[in-house]
């Protein structure tokens, strides 16, 4: 394989892993996933095994089985399959990691660990750095998540140098909302080529602002040709527009988070804020 490879860009679906009603992992479905990201939503990579596919709930076997289905049926469909290979275990994640390279990912992505923390610098990088190690040839990604990981560690602070410690280093996906560490870690790395991948989809248009290059989140799922419009408008400079999409974003993000753990909408009840933004009446400038 080249490297780098094509550098990450636009947007990025973390993919939901379906299952089916006893839990299993509905393989049968991922194919029709595929078809519909490409072809409904314009979202032409995706971030597996992540926050929203529930990698760190399945085990390794299952971890395993999703990747190598979203690589199939992603082929000559996906521009890029991302297999985010974190775990507690480096053993585990050196074993993802190979694995990811073994089917023909397109990078890696990894987490810091959780439970014993790593609590300097080094020891964070020097995770990675062996992870990175088990997967040669592929692009790798940290995945920056404090408010999940507790691993707080700026992003700003671990970039600094780490291509002499992790050669594959090719970007950094950044789940916070601290837009003065992303904004720094764009801002001290302007000589390379990263990939700054933004993760909180409701703030997306102040993170391009700063420099963002990219987006990976779970609502490119369903929001992706809406995301999409947002993105075009901040290119052609109209930023008046791309605000417009952002609060059309974030009234359904809003609606969502407001749902809380009663996520089901019954059948009848009118989803006022959603039926509005996805209808593009609101948005038909
Ligand atoms: C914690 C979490 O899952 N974050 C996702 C990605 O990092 C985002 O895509 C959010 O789901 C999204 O921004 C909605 O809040
Ligand atoms: C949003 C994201 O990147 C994840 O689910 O991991």
């Amino acid at each position: 394989m080249a490297f780098p490879k094509k550098k990450l860009q636009g947007l990025v679906a973390a993919t939901i892993t379906p299952m089916t009603e006893n839990g299993e992992i509905n393989f049968s479905v991922i194919g029709q996933y595929v078809d519909y990201l490409v072809k409904e939503q314009g979202v032409k990579n995706i971030f597996v095994n992540g926050t929203t596919g529930e990698g760190l709930s399945l085990s390794i076997s299952e971890r395993r089985q999703v990747a190598e289905e979203w690589v199939t049926k992603g082929k000559d469909k996906l521009d890029q399959v991302v297999i985010h290979v974190g775990a507690l275990s480096l053993k585990e994640s050196q074993e993802l990691a190979q694995h990811a390279a073994e089917i023909g990912a397109d990078g890696i992505a990894v987490i810091a660990p959780f439970f014993l923390k790593p609590w300097t610098k080094d020891i964070l990088i020097n995770f990675l750095k062996e992870v990175a190690a088990a997967a040669p040839a592929l692009p790798f990604y940290y995945y920056h998540i404090p408010a999940l990981t507790g691993v707080k560690i700026r992003a700003e602070e671990l970039l600094d140098g780490i291509q002499d410690k992790i050669p594959t280093f090719q970007g950094l996906k950044f789940s916070d909302t601290d837009l003065l560490d992303f904004g720094q870690c764009v801002d001290q790395n302007r000589q390379q080529q990263f990939a700054f991948l933004f993760g909180v989809d409701e703030q997306l248009l102040s993170a391009l602002v700063m420099g963002a290059t990219g987006a990976v989140g779970s609502t490119y799922n369903y929001l992706g040709k809406k995301t999409n419009q947002m993105l075009e408008a901040f290119e052609r400079k109209d930023l008046s527009l791309a605000l417009n999409y952002q609060f059309c974003i974030q009234r359904f993000i809003n609606f969502v988070v407001k749902l809380g753990k009663k996520l089901k909408v019954s059948k009848n009840q009118r989803a006022l804020p959603l039926e509005d933004c996805l209808s593009h009446r609101t948005l038909n400038y």
